[in-house]
């Protein structure tokens, strides 16, 4: 067993040590805090994006530098060399808390990721909101620098589909900043007709999954496909399929979905439950004097928004709920874009949802497989972080702006998300009309 920690951001909380592990092949254990924001590289500031275009140190702090071809097809030695980790999807882990510590950030800490969060704001081009013409060239350069380390997916899609080449691709979706775009009030973050129409007709071609930190309900309302397998609450409430082939005992409950295939719930943090109804309701009392801080009950996760509240008062209601969890040392914090998350004390992230759906849907032989994995968060870096850890895999980052990251490709937005999910259904169509003989429309003989 490989147990790693990460270490490339500035404050990590390690909430674990081996004996919170039961059984666990993948170990990535991680609980951190570095910047509140939106994640541009480690939180950069405009004079730090200076440097970055100059090739200083801050686009350096990049967490990934794999090449397209490294990440899509790297070999199991050439994983475990790249990323310390070692990767086997027969087994997933179950993780049981057993030691905590004190739940403690200290001030400097707070201010770093405060500060961040202000240095980003807005994320999109500031130019267009009337910023000096110079700012929107060095934000330009600094994309185009990162982008040659994170390239754009639609632009190596041949590359892509190459790799998946007599192999199954499995699709997996973050939900907001992914499949639809980022706006003020959560309950509106609706996914336009098209993308659905989209999503939907890759769901006939791949086996397709949307990993959430959202309840798994109120992703399922936003979404609204039945044809899709859900994983909320960033992973810890799953329901996938109840297939259990490759030897693959898949754990959960089962039951029938509505088309009456067996279906399994799979809930590692269940008993956390009452504890997550009470902080919430802690929490909603605490920040009540903070105007329009909102606290969002994600069931398995306790989302403390940001956007909405006056800047001057993000560390006061950072304090608030870092309070509130020293009486909770079962519990974490975690971060995502202008929110904090406060979830259970367990080794489960989006990472081990997917590679528990990997193993239920019957892949456990990740050369059988390529794993496509699109999010816009810190938390879909656990799950890129799985994908570099397999044969193969194409982990694809949602921003418009440097970022952090793991992921060997990027996509600037949704737009472009459906764009590319458009190329893999067109893709996998082609592919079927050449088999059945059809092509271009017209017949032909092989
Ligand atoms: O894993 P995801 O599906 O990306 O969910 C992560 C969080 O997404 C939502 O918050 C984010 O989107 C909101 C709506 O666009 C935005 O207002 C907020 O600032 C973003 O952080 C959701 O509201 C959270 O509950 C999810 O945990």
């Amino acid at each position: 067993m490989i147990y790693k920690c990460e270490t490339n951001s500035p404050i990590i909380f390690d909430r674990f040590d081996q004996g919170d592990i039961k059984s666990a092949e993948v170990g990535l254990l991680r609980a951190s805090l570095p910047t509140l924001g939106e994640g541009m590289v480690g939180g950069m500031s405009l004079r730090s994006k200076r440097a970055a275009v100059c090739g200083e140190p801050a686009a350096a702090s990049c967490a990934s530098t794999l090449s397209v071809s490294s990440l899509v097809a790297a070999s199991p030695s050439k994983s475990a060399a790249t990323n310390g980790t070692s990767v086997s999807i027969k087994s997933v882990a179950v993780a049981v808390p057993k030691k905590h510590g004190p739940y403690v950030v200290d001030k400097g800490h707070m201010i770093t990721w405060i500060d961040a969060m202000r240095s980003q704001s807005p994320p999109q081009f500031r130019s267009l909101h009337g910023e000096a013409p110079e700012t929107f060239d060095i934000e330009t350069a600094a994309y185009s620098a990162w982008l040659e380390k994170h390239p754009s997916a639609l632009s190596s899609f041949d590359k892509v589909v190459k790799l998946a080449k007599s192999k199954q691709i499995v699709v997996f979706l973050d939900y907001d900043g992914t499949l639809s775009p980022i706006v003020d009030n959560p309950d509106r973050a609706l996914m336009s007709d098209e993308m659905r129409a989209t999503v939907k007709e890759l769901a006939t071609c791949f086996p397709t999954a949307i990993i959430s930190g959202r309840a798994r309900p109120k992703v399922y309302d936003f979404v609204q496909l039945s044809e899709l397998y859900y994983a909320g609450s960033h992973g810890m409430d799953i329901m996938g399929p109840a297939k259990s082939s490759s030897g693959f005992k898949v754990n959960g409950t089962r039951v029938k979905d509505k088309k009456g295939n067996d279906v399994v719930f799979f809930q590692p943090a269940s008993e956390y439950l009452p504890m997550m109804d009470k902080v919430c309701s802690v929490l909603n009392d605490t920040i009540r004097t903070i105007k329009d801080a909102r606290v969002e009950h994600n069931k398995y996760c306790l989302t403390v928004h940001f956007r909405l509240v006056k800047e001057e008062l993000w560390e006061t209601l950072a304090t608030k709920v870092q309070n509130v969890l020293k009486d909770y040392p079962m519990l974490s914090l975690t971060h995502g874009r202008k929110v904090l998350e406060v979830r259970p004390s367990i080794a489960w992230d989006k990472g081990k949802a997917v590679n528990y759906l990997l193993n239920s849907l019957g892949f456990a032989d990740s050369s059988d497989v390529l794993p496509v994995y699109i999010g816009d968060d810190r938390t879909d870096e656990d799950a890129f972080k799985l994908l570099n850890g397999m044969k193969h895999g194409c982990s694809i980052l949602v921003s418009s702006i440097p970022k952090s990251t793991k992921a060997a490709l990027s996509l600037r937005e949704p737009s472009e998300v459906m764009e590319f999910l458009r190329r893999l259904v067109q893709w996998k169509k082609r592919g079927s009309e050449k088999r059945n003989g059809v092509q271009n429309g017209r017949y032909f003989i092989n």
